[in-house]
């Protein structure tokens, strides 16, 4: 069953919700608080150890109908059915999306043309727990007998991002081994980096889906240069690991066949992190925590695929999204975590989203004429309050925010938690109510500084509420997010495994090196021609 191609803006309920959202556009949020006494309950999901309270949104109970009702006319039901079975829902490169496969537990039978995937993840995932226990315990060393001290994860985009983001957040639970990420191919980032290490007692991963991108290839010679400066060509097996669908390519660069970790075409490089691209996670807080960030994403992925449409959290938070997207014209959305821990997670987010659903054709070929992905940004909270809450306060530009927070903090120190959630409470609630005249006036302004003072307040922000930062809450919370970009994308009606929008550049910088090297350049704009010129001056 391949997933159904429909336009949305061709369904009832969008006409509804066009129609629905001229009568409700200029509504104050504090007008249907100040009228339904149990309007946080009603628009609230409590799930494990999940509150996620979407009530300081533009919708009434009559906006969420019409886009449940979005969710039956695209159909949602038997596109999710096709997602998690396995079958080719990434047409465009003829493969499967199966991330959800490799956190699924023991016994799970999901085929890939007709053959079970699942004997062949499991054997992968014993190869890392074996291998991060033994790099962990020191009982594999290096090539002069020492433990090893750091290990370097080489890759880049979804080879790079997720375990980064990953690793970042949950240092709290780390172990002795320093992790480092090398990902630029500016040559400054790798040096910097190299800088810091002792070859003895470096263990370097290499991690590539397809083994053939430039930054990480030129990264991880450059390092295997500087490895041989001091180590033989044997040594390379000691030290050097590979994460890669293209095990020729592996092989070629010099890497040992019995030290590469195999993945699969049927998981996107931005939805990678479960599997042996999340190596160095394993590494660096030990594979039993790896384990349980597999399975935090396994619940939400059980609460996604069972759970009903209405107090479903990721259908719930993507169809806000689509309100505001299309119907209130959004461009953005601001990801604020409260938890300096997750200071990577927007930028994490950023690829997940946006080089998922940044695209501008139907599933049909055609273009598109309504938005689709939204710009995602955002920084943690409170350092973003002193930075950019002024333009979400005030500014022009309706910008919907999702509040992570959590309440126990890890160290805890309840003093600073306090002060952390009365922020993450007190910033939400001042979008929603604002402060009007009459309170600017009391405090004593004077009359002509009033219009400055005032805050219009209807900001919309999803509120989600978190126990504690773990790894299982926090594979739940990022497969979330996965999935709200998979309910998008059948909203939209557009491809959200592929990626071709990243080729261009690409090829466009191999010819320009080429230029570089012989001095000679044909065929550009006389932009970039005097920008080629004015550099081979300086260099
Ligand atoms: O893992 P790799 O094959 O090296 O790919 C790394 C990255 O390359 C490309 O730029 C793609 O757009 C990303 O989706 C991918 O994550």
């Amino acid at each position: 069953m391949a997933i159904p191609k429909i336009n949305p803006t061709t369904t009832t309920a969008w006409k509804n919700l066009e129609s629905h959202f001229k009568t409700i556009q200029d509504v104050h949020m504090k007008t249907w608080f100040a009228q339904d006494q149990k309007r946080a309950d009603k628009f609230t999901i409590s799930w494990e150890d999940f509150y996620v309270d979407f009530s300081k949104n533009r919708i009434t109970q009559e906006t969420f109908k019409y886009l449940l009702q979005l969710t039956d006319e695209v159909r949602l039901k038997e596109a999710m059915q096709a997602y998690f079975n396995g079958e080719t829902i990434n047409e465009t490169e003829k493969r499967a999306v199966l991330h959800t496969a490799l956190r699924a537990s023991k016994g799970a039978h999901i085929e890939v043309d007709g053959e079970n995937i699942m004997p062949e993840v499991f054997s992968v995932k014993e190869k890392i727990k074996h291998f991060s226990h033994d790099i962990i315990s020191g009982a594999k060393k290096g090539y002069t007998n020492k433990a090893f001290t750091d290990v370097v994860n080489i890759g880049i985009g979804g080879s790079d991002l997720g375990p980064a983001m990953v690793v970042d957040s949950l240092q709290f639970y780390k172990n002795h081994l320093t992790t480092h990420f090398v990902s630029n191919i500016d040559g400054d980032h790798v040096n910097e980096v190299i800088k810091k290490l002792n070859p003895e007692t470096t263990l370097f991963v290499i991690v590539s889906k397809t083994f053939t991108t430039q930054e990480t290839l030129s990264n991880a010679t450059t390092i295997k240069e500087w490895f041989l400066q001091s180590a033989t060509q044997e040594d390379i097996s000691k030290h050097f690991i590979a994460v890669s669908t293209n095990i020729e390519k592996v092989k070629d660069f010099g890497v040992d066949e019995t030290n590469i970790f195999p993945m699969w075409n049927w998981v996107g490089g931005r939805f990678s992190l479960w599997s042996a691209v999340g190596l160095t996670i394993s590494l660096a807080i030990g594979n039993s925590n790896f384990e349980n960030l597999l399975l935090g994403a396994h619940k939400m992925d059980e609460h996604f695929k069972t759970e009903k449409f209405e107090t479903n959290i990721p259908v719930v938070l993507a169809l806000i999204s689509v309100w505001y997207n299309n119907f209130f014209n959004a461009e953005s959305e601001a990801i604020i975590p409260y938890s300096q821990y997750l200071n990577q997670f927007a930028t994490y987010l950023q690829q997940g989203v946006m080089e998922s659903n940044g695209k501008s054709v139907d599933r049909n070929g055609n273009p598109i004429d309504y938005q689709t992905g939204a710009i995602i940004w955002g920084e943690p909270g409170s350092n973003s309050q002193h930075a950019f809450f002024q333009l979400i306060h005030q500014g022009t530009k309706l910008i919907p925010a999702d509040f992570i927070g959590f309440a126990k903090s890890l160290h805890d120190n309840k003093e600073h938690q306090d002060k952390l959630m009365s922020n993450f409470f007190a910033q939400t609630e001042a979008l929603l109510n604002g402060k009007d005249k009459s309170q600017v006036l009391e405090e004593g302004t004077e009359e002509t500084l009033t219009p400055f003072k005032v805050f219009e307040g209807n900001k919309p922000t999803n509120t989600i509420f978190i126990n504690q930062l773990t790894p299982e809450s926090l594979g739940k919370l990022i497969a979330m997010y996965e999935h709200k970009i998979f309910v998008q994308g059948i909203i939209w009606n557009i491809y959200s495994y592929d990626q071709f929008g990243v080729e261009l550049g690409k090829q466009l910088a191999g010819k320009i090196l080429k230029e570089l090297k012989n001095n000679t350049f044909t065929n550009h704009d006389n932009s970039t021609l005097n920008l080629l010129k004015h550099y081979k001056n300086l260099t």
